[in-house]
């Protein structure tokens, strides 16, 4: 049977597999956003088949970190990406920040004034025109309290059902806005302020919040990728392997 984390239970699971000194946080950053291409072309083959153009919204964390792998590997297979930030990239986290400056290192082309656009309502329309692909990068399982009202508003232009979306919405490990213990919106329960997606990718094992609540509407189809973490309870069953031995 799928073991369903909580946020806390993924987090003690990566601190321990990084502590061990198997595996960095970079490596699962990698892996995280191999994964997430990976299972959109799975999804999509026809935007396997050729390259597309793509926004990458990224947030001001390591959900933002996995955003920008994502960019590097799309913008090497010869993608037309653009990424947005919100946030500072000053105040990224160590691995975020790293990633960061590779995708800044590959994606600045011709004359845009800088591989990452500021994120603010205004300079991202969300009927983008001919966008194939919108990476949900802003907020994962790090999220505590209601989107910010310029998130949400082009959370709420993405959603709109008046506007026929030329693209796809993948989340990356969980949609923004949604928690991830609850499955419910970060907020006042008002089930609009979070992201609505087609394919949302998580990692190691699904959270509570992909299958509570309004979950699964948010997040449609679900795929779980492996990025190298240690089964749960691995480690005790290796101490008992020495144990007997
Ligand atoms: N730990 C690892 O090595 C890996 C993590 N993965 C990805 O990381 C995110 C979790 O990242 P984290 O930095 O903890 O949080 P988020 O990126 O989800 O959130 C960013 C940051 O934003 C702040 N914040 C929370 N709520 C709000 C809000 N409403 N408005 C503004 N800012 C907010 C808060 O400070 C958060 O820290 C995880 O989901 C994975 O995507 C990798 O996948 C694997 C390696
Ligand atoms: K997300």
């Amino acid at each position: 049977m799928t073991e369903i984390l909580t946020s806390a239970q993924m987090r003690a699971i990566e601190a321990a597999a990084i502590a061990s000194g198997g595996i960095t946080g970079l490596d699962l950053m990698e892996r995280a956003g191999q994964g997430v291409v990976e299972a959109v072309f799975a999804e999509w083959p026809a935007l396997a088949a050729a390259p597309h153009r793509a926004v990458v919204l990224c947030g001001p964390g390591n959900n933002g970190g996995d955003g920008f792998v994502v960019a590097r590997l799309l913008k090497g297979w010869g993608w037309e990406v653009e990424v947005f930030l919100y946030g500072n990239p000053e105040r990224l986290p160590p691995d975020a920040r790293v990633n960061y400056e590779r995708w800044c290192e590959v994606g600045a082309v011709g004359d845009w004034p800088s591989a990452v656009a500021r994120f603010s309502f205004p300079s991202f329309d969300a009927d983008y025109p001919d966008t194939d692909l919108v990476v949900d990068a802003l907020f994962g399982i790090g999220l505590t309290r209601p989107l910010p009202d310029e998130v949400m508003e082009v959370a709420f232009a993405l959603n709109d059902r008046e506007q026929p979306r030329s693209g796809w919405i993948v989340a990356v490990d969980i949609p923004s806005g949604l928690s991830a213990e609850t499955g419910r919106a970060c907020s006042d329960g008002d089930p609009d302020r979070a992201l609505y997606c087609d394919l949302t990718v998580t990692f190691h094992r699904p959270k509570l919040g992909h299958y509570l609540a309004d979950g699964p509407e948010f997040c449609q189809k679900l795929v779980v990728c492996d990025i190298g973490l240690p089964a749960p309870g691995a480690a005790a069953r290796e101490k008992q392997v020495e144990r007997d031995e």
